[in-house]
């Protein structure tokens, strides 16, 4: 009997996407008789997204660190590895930092992947509706990586977003990615197992009616051949049509064809975080290189990183344990006062707090934010991640 292979299933996506409400949607109602396994690797000094996961009885090994690439090669091989051979569950989800580059974390899993019995399902990325523009303009490089190498990119929030507002960011992201299915409709109206058959490629229309218009010429062909007038009728109804073309990488995607936006470009009119760096030279938006890895000579990766940026040279995260009390007025005022841009470049924070009579969950992202209350956790944990973070000033915020 064949080896029963392990689908292996990556969600990216930029910082706040909704990665992780997707994955909680997804194994809630579309993998609830299969073994799932996340595997996280939370960008950010606390990993909050653990506490959830924890709770929903789910093995997660938490890699904390900032180098995607580095982390997932040392670490990841064994954690593969180790999931793979104790668990043999029928799904990996694995969820890479909201900044990492999809391609490295692909060729890391294909690396290890190879001597595994498992197969790469799938490469999702969710992409805020709202934020395509702003993102691609100002973290291109790491934006367009994580849309140009999905096999499908589900667009979050677009329950509230217009037509004109979804057309224009799945112009942008067909431009990047032209294969990928783009997953339009608010996912909240579909089920959880809609959107699991078109990240496992079952629901390709436009393969299907490329077969179906390949073996329609066919038959044309056939029937010049011998003067027929057969009908082939081909049908298509049936979910079995598995087209795994939009699986394919192609390794010619070429990296270096990214470019480097860091500028702070503006003029559109999504809610962004960075309005009000305007003023800033392009120069000054610097590169931290406090986790040089080049200073080691070669990133464990062995990935070439000349023109590229690792993420935590652009993006710094901060992150506290406090036993300190929020009322919600507190952290409303907070989360606002994030958003202003007197804090740095906030592109998302996220925290759980206690609250005194209640314990409260946040996440902020550029121009929204949500408070709910929670359960209690052992102690409150702020994070916050950005480009140019104040890092005093956002302790004072949080009295901390
Ligand atoms: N209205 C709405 N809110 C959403 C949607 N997706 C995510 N959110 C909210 O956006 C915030 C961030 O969502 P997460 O699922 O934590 O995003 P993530 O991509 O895992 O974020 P990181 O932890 O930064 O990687 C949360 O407050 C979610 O409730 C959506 O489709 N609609």
């Amino acid at each position: 009997m064949a080896e029963k292979k392990t689908k292996i299933d990556i969600f990216s996506g930029f910082l706040g996407a909704g990665k992780t409400t997707l994955i909680k949607k997804l194994i809630k109602e579309a993998f609830a008789g299969e073994q799932i396994v996340l595997i996280e690797n939370e960008f950010g000094e606390i990993g909050i997204d653990g506490g959830f996961m924890r709770e929903a009885g789910i093995q997660v090994n938490e890699l904390n660190s900032g180098c995607i690439c580095c982390s997932l090669v040392g670490d990841f091989r064994e954690a593969l590895k180790k999931v793979v051979e104790t668990y043999h569950p029928d799904r990996i989800l694995i969820e890479p930092s909201g900044v990492g580059k999809l391609s490295d974390v692909t060729r890391a899993v294909e690396g290890v992947a190879e001597d595994l019995p498992v197969i790469l399902n799938s490469f999702v990325t969710v992409a805020d509706v709202n934020k395509v523009k702003m993102y691609m303009k100002n973290f291109g490089e790491f934006y367009d990586d994580q849309v140009s190498h999905a096999s499908c990119i589900i667009l979050s929030r677009t329950g509230n977003a217009s037509e004109e507002k979804v057309a224009a960011a799945v112009a942008l992201l067909a431009e990047k990615n032209p294969t990928a299915t783009i997953v339009t409709t608010d996912w909240t109206v579909l089920t959880g197992a809609q959107i699991v058959s078109v990240m496992d490629g079952k629901r390709d229309l436009v393969a299907e009616l490329l077969t179906e218009a390949r073996a329609a010429n066919v038959a044309h062909a056939d029937e010049d051949e011998h003067e027929h007038h057969h009908h082939h009728h081909h049908d298509h109804d049936e979910d079995d049509h598995d087209c795994c073309c939009h699986h394919h990488h192609d390794e010619d995607d070429d990296e270096d064809e990214h470019e480097h936006h860091h500028h702070h470009d503006h003029d559109d009119d999504d809610h962004d975080c960075c309005h009000h760096h305007d003023d800033e030279d392009e120069d000054e938006h610097e590169h931290h290189h406090e986790h040089h890895y080049d200073e080691h000579g070669v990133c464990s990766c062995g990935h070439h990183h000349h023109h590229d940026h690792d993420a935590d040279e652009v993006f710094t995260s901060w992150g506290k344990e406090t036993a300190h009390k929020y009322s919600r007025e507190d952290l409303d005022k907070a989360l606002h006062a994030l958003d202003e841009g007197a804090y740095g470049m906030i592109l998302r924070a996220k925290g759980i707090v206690d609250g005194g009579d209640t314990w409260y969950e946040f996440d902020m992202v550029p121009g929204e934010h949500e408070i709910r209350p929670c359960g209690p956790d052992v102690t409150g944990k702020l994070c916050v991640i950005g480009s140019q973070l104040k890092e005093h000033e956002i302790a004072e915020l949080f009295h901390v």
